[in-house]
């Protein structure tokens, strides 16, 4: 018999969903994770009180009220001249200048006489009499006269007492994370110390034997640790407290140790690493065994292998040990869920769409998130590979082109949603 004889048995045919995710497994799908988070995570963090000017970045324990209006008092919103506007002034004008002047912190202190003008400097609170300010651009100041022609509405150029904020109205609300616009409105209302949440300790751990310090060896069947320093970079920009424990052999006894001692230092824990369903994946074994392991395949890609469970009270986050799923995984499921355990609000990254720069097909069944760049003309192009061990493609990206679960192609010009990694607060 030849080699080429096709008379042997019979080969089965390719099936057309070769491709989809195997069958018999509860593949969770992103949304659903989602909702599980949210639904099943509330604050740990106890209270704490800090001056405003440490309050970036920091989660408010309880609604905050102006204490004061903004502005406090009806002011000038120009440099110019103010009157008492009335709707005879039709035609040319021409006011007797008053003496002095009310400037920002300097008020006039009196009543301005009825028909006359006042030189008012931008911030001054506008006087009894007064409740309109020309620009000084507009007016012609001669032998102690103000001239201007066509009036105003009444009102220009002022600013009315509590325009932006009144006192006593909600300024910021509970799980608010503070920026520094909302320091700017909590200052100008008054409010000098605030209640915010303590900082969720955010352990983090890597798993696995062949793992090595950056530079540690030149063998080159070890692995450089590149997870744990991105993950502890990450929870830092996102202002929790990151708790470094370190490299994790692939040990059940070691694991469990490691997970104790991580309880006693931390609210939460991200580990990476061991995630799947390999003879050296003990993290998920572990946390199936011993930590009520709630979800562990997921629908999506990069990612899929994420074990999410509870050792002792503490929620832990098995993440896979490829760096892209790592790091995808950690934006798209823990941000959110870090969130909500910090006291903070749950958060739903903003995307937007755009034209594709890229062609690809897609499977049915999970999600995918695609490293991706908008190019100059803000259509999304997309890392060459897809391989989750290709670091390179994190830095290269400026977010993901987020293809929703059915199967689908997608040709240039296509519309895509694009999430940068800013609206993952990185
Ligand atoms: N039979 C199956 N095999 C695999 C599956 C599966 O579902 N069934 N999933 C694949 C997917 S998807 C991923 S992602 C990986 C992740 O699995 P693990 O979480 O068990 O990760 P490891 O096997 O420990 O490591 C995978 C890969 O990443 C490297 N790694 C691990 N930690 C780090 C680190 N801290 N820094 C840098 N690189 C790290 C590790 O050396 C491996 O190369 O499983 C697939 N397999
Ligand atoms: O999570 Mo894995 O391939 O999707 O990296």
């Amino acid at each position: 018999m030849s080699e080429y004889d096709d008379t042997g048995p019979a080969v089965p045919p390719l099936r057309d969903d070769c491709f989809a995710l195997p069958a018999g497994v509860h593949w969770m799908p992103v949304e659903e994770t989602l909702a599980l988070l949210r639904a099943r995570l509330a604050p740990v963090t106890g209270e704490e009180e800090v001056a405003l000017d440490a309050a970036d970045g920091r989660v408010l324990a309880g609604p905050v009220a102006a204490r004061r209006s903004n502005p406090p008092a009806a002011n000038s919103a120009v440099d110019g001249y103010g009157f008492a506007w009335h709707d005879g002034m039709v035609g040319p004008q021409s006011l007797p200048l008053a003496e002095g002047r009310a400037a920002a912190g300097a008020p006039y202190g009196r009543r301005l006489e009825r028909g006359a003008a006042l030189r008012v400097l931008t911030g001054a609170v506008l006087p009894e009499g007064m409740d309109t300010v020309l620009l000084e651009e507009d007016v012609w100041v001669e032998d102690g006269r103000v001239v201007f022609d066509g009036l105003p509405q009444r009102g220009a150029n002022t600013r009315r007492a509590g325009e932006d904020i009144e006192i006593g109205a909600p300024a910021l609300g509970a799980g608010r994370l503070v920026r520094p616009e909302d320091i700017a409105l909590l200052a100008a209302t008054g409010t000098a110390r605030l209640t915010v949440r303590r900082r969720l300790r955010v352990g983090v751990l890597s798993t696995g034997d062949e793992l090595a310090a950056p530079g540690e060896t030149t063998d080159p069947a070890r692995t450089y640790d590149a997870n744990r320093p991105m993950l502890l970079a990450i929870l830092a920009r996102w202002g929790y407290v990151p708790v470094d424990l370190g490299h994790v052999p692939d040990r059940r006894d070691a694991l469990r140790d490691a997970f104790d001692a991580a309880r006693a230092r931390c609210d939460v824990l991200l580990s990476s690493g061991g995630a799947s369903a390999g003879d050296e994946d003990h993290v998920s074994a572990i946390l199936r065994a011993e930590a009520h392991l709630t979800a562990w395949r997921i629908a999506v890609k990069p990612g899929r292998p994420l074990a999410l469970a509870m050792w002792r009270g503490m929620p832990v986050f098995g993440l896979p040990g490829n760096p892209v799923a790592a790091f995808t995984c950690t934006l798209v499921f823990a941000r959110p869920a870090l969130a909500q355990l910090a006291g903070g609000n749950w958060s739903v990254p903003a995307g937007f769409t755009v034209p594709a720069a890229f062609e690809k097909t897609k499977k049915a069944g999970r999600r995918e998130f695609l490293r991706a760049r908008l190019t100059g003309e803000g259509h999304a192009e997309v890392f060459a590979s897809e391989g989750s061990g290709r670091i390179s493609g994190l830095g290269w990206a400026g977010g993901f082109v987020e293809l929703a679960e059915p199967a689908g192609t997608v040709a240039p010009g296509d519309p895509v949603r694009f999430v940068p990694y800013g609206s993952f607060g990185l």
